[in-house]
């Protein structure tokens, strides 16, 4: 996108180029009518992209793209049009309409037969497989258990008693029970014991006693006659039970094993097992991640999601994150910025070269896989190529650069053939496939996106380089594979860049320096550069939920000596609150808000600001009382965002939430979601 700078008024203007000039006698705006009047909806907006892309803003342009992407149901898309023209004219009315006419066509869509508002249950989208690598965990847990907690982990087989002995283990048991209902443990457990030593064999008397124990603060010896039942005989609740031990005891891979039993064996139903479950795998694997931080992850109703470990004062840093993957931003592939780490310069040195090729590039460099050009070629085009009939077409369509997912997929390559090598193999093992995918799995891929469909020379581009990469390795990516990654990177990506540049480090030197002219050059030099936007999957960042009233913000920041993200708290975060990110601009209205949420991220949000604030003058937002046809209720003063039929409406609402709403500071997003809010950024 070329942008000039007029150095008067310092606003952007568009450059007069040769796309912006009438084409077969045509304007790109009576094209685009010409689209709009026979229904071209998709056609209309890739002009309309293509057109703001390569001649900056054009409110216009920008207006009926919109348009558009609202006849073709992609409000994403007509708000991200509106939202760049608003942003170029502000008071431009023309754009100001087309908000509302997006807005009613918002309610239309959300009405009462269009989108189901359905509860939200992450569990159906978690998964309980093994991680590679948890057979030697569980190992070296099981030692634990045996040397630390002296418990019997191995099957013993144990002979069936004759009648009358098991008839003296019942009577034992009954009485011991009646002495755990009136809080006599001590003597319970004794005759619980006799009636063991009476029937090792008796499934409910070893159940009977290991309540008892558990009850009476001997967890261990509870754990000890659990294990002494026989597998096959371990029902869902003792699998249960003895997971929940475990995770006591912080003995987290044996408890995901027990948990998981329980949850096979209830057939999925048992809920508090499944959702064990998903606690201690997010401990084991985030814990890790957070130990300098004062926050965690937990398993909450929306999936994993940050807590605060201690009060957090406002303006204070949560925590960190580094990429796991990240790739430039298509439209500012223009500014140099390393491939490896996202420092602004091109590999900013030779450790970040090296490390580039032996980690990912090696797989996807044109000089060892010639059709891996066409990627780079894509990107450099801004998702557009050449069909085969050499017909230009958009080949990628998705918001985000397409390199994140082949620098993902070339990461497994690399990591897949040095764990195969390192065994003397030419082949990697099923294992070393999912060793090397391991970090991956950490973000959520939740939704069905036919990405495949909307892009299927961009798919066969992408296995014939994976088809084909070095030492002769193949990764097959298909249909399910390349959805899954969609819209995994859909879901987690976040925009970040290098806030230190070599400009940047030179202004500063020069600032240092005893050199009076040095420093008087500095006030001709604050121009700031154009920034170098990368989009990154980091993996604790992408634990937080959304909340359009958020209570963090994102920010640049340099971890581990490589730009990253700084989370930063807006306000005081108390011991135990969770931490929200939002993954919207939180300025767009209620009804908005939500759609988009539910569109995009599978979800309907229910945070404060969406409670506390209405859809419409037409309807009291505390008491949903229905104004008279043609007539209208107040707005508050404060936010415009909530119509009361009274003051008492007002008041009520006012004490049980709105206050806190009400002047909430808005938090936009530098979302990968959209090209065009980019350019925004630019501003
Ligand atoms: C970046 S992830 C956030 C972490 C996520 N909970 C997980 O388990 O990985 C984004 C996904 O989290 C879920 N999510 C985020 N905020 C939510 C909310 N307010 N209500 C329900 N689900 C939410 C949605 O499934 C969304 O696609």
């Amino acid at each position: 996108m070329e942008r000039i700078k007029n150095s008067d008024d310092g606003k952007l203007h568009n450059k007069q180029t040769k796309s912006n000039l009438p084409t077969d006698g045509k304007t790109i705006s009576e094209q685009l009518e010409g689209y709009l009047q026979s229904s071209l909806y998709e056609k209309a907006i890739s002009t309309a992209k293509s057109s703001l892309q390569s001649d900056g803003v054009n409110v216009d342009v920008a207006i009926l793209g919109s348009r558009a992407a609202r006849q073709a149901g992609d409000f994403e898309q007509s708000y991200h049009f509106l939202k760049a023209a608003l942003d170029y004219e502000p008071k431009n009315r023309k754009v100001a309409n087309e908000f509302k006419q997006l807005h009613a066509a918002i309610e239309e869509a959300s009405g009462d037969d269009a989108i189901e508002e359905k509860s939200y249950n992450a569990l159906q989208f978690c998964s309980q497989e093994y991680y590679p690598g948890d057979d030697e965990l569980f190992c070296n847990e099981r030692q634990i258990l045996e040397l630390k907690y002296k418990i019997e982990t191995k099957p013993q087989i144990l002979n069936p008693v004759e009648a009358q002995r098991a008839k003296r283990a019942a009577r034992e048991a009954i009485v011991a029970h009646g002495l755990m209902s009136t809080n006599n443990l001590s003597d319970a457990i004794y005759h619980c014991t006799c009636a063991i030593d009476f029937d090792p064999t008796n499934v409910a008397i070893r159940q009977l006693r290991a309540d008892m124990m558990e009850m009476n603060g001997d967890v261990t010896g509870a754990l000890g006659d659990l294990y002494m039942i026989p597998k096959p005989k371990r029902s869902a609740s003792v699998w249960k039970h003895g997971g929940k031990i475990l995770q006591g005891l912080e003995l987290l891979v044996t408890a995901e094993f027990w948990f998981r039993k329980a949850t096979v064996l209830s057939g999925g139903k048992d809920n508090e097992a499944a959702q064990s479950f998903q606690q201690c795998r997010v401990k084991r694997l985030y814990s890790p991640l957070c130990k300098d931080y004062p926050v965690t992850v937990v398993f909450s109703e929306y999936g994993k999601a940050v807590i605060a470990t201690e009060d957090i004062g406002p303006g204070q840093v949560a925590f960190e994150d580094s990429a796991a993957v990240h790739a430039q931003l298509l439209d500012s592939l223009h500014v140099p910025v390393c491939d490896n780490c996202g420092a602004r310069e091109k590999y900013c040195s030779d450790v970040c070269k090296n490390d580039a090729w032996v980690s990912y590039h090696r797989v996807i460099c044109p000089s060892e896989n010639s059709v891996s050009k066409k990627i780079y070629d894509i990107c450099e085009n801004s998702g557009y190529g050449y069909s085969d009939k050499g017909k230009k077409m958009e080949l990628w369509t998705g918001h985000f650069s397409p390199m994140a997912l082949v620098k993902l997929w070339a990461a497994v390559v690399c990591e897949a053939t040095r764990l195969m090598k390192e065994e003397g193999l030419d082949e990697p093992k099923r294992e070393h496939w999912a060793k090397a995918k391991m970090p991956f799995r950490k973000f959520i891929a939740f939704g069905c996106p036919q990405a495949h469909s909307a892009m299927p020379a961009f798919l066969e581009i992408v296995q014939e380089v994976f088809g084909n990469c070095p030492d002769g390795i193949r990764y097959p990516i298909d249909e399910k594979e390349f959805n899954a990654r969609y819209i995994q990177a859909k879901c987690n990506l976040q925009t970040f860049s290098d806030q230190c540049t070599p400009y940047h480090r030179f202004l500063d030197s020069l600032s240092k320096s005893d050199d009076l002219n040095a420093i008087r050059m500095l006030k001709h030099l604050q121009e700031q550069p154009p920034e170098g936007f990368l989009a990154g999957m980091f993996p604790l960042h992408a634990c937080m939920n959304h909340a359009c009233s958020n209570n963090v913000e994102v920010s640049d920041g340099m971890v581990n000596g490589r730009p990253g993200v700084t989370v930063i708290t807006k306000r005081h975060i108390k011991k135990g609150e969770e931490l929200f990110t939002t993954y919207i601009d939180t300025r767009m209205p209620r009804r908005l808000r939500r759609a988009w949420l539910y569109k995009s991220f599978n979800f309907w949000c229910n945070c404060l600001l969406c409670e506390f604030q209405g859809e419409g003058s037409d309807v009291c937002t505390h008491c949903k009382t229905k104004a008279n046809t043609g007539k209208a209720f107040a707005a508050c003063g404060g936010c415009h965002g909530a119509w009361y039929c009274s003051t008492k409406c007002q008041k009520k609402s006012w004490s049980k939430g709105h206050k806190t709403v009400c002047k909430m500071p808005h938090s936009d997003v530098r979302s990968s979601t959209d090209f065009l809010q980019k350019i925004c950024n630019y501003k």
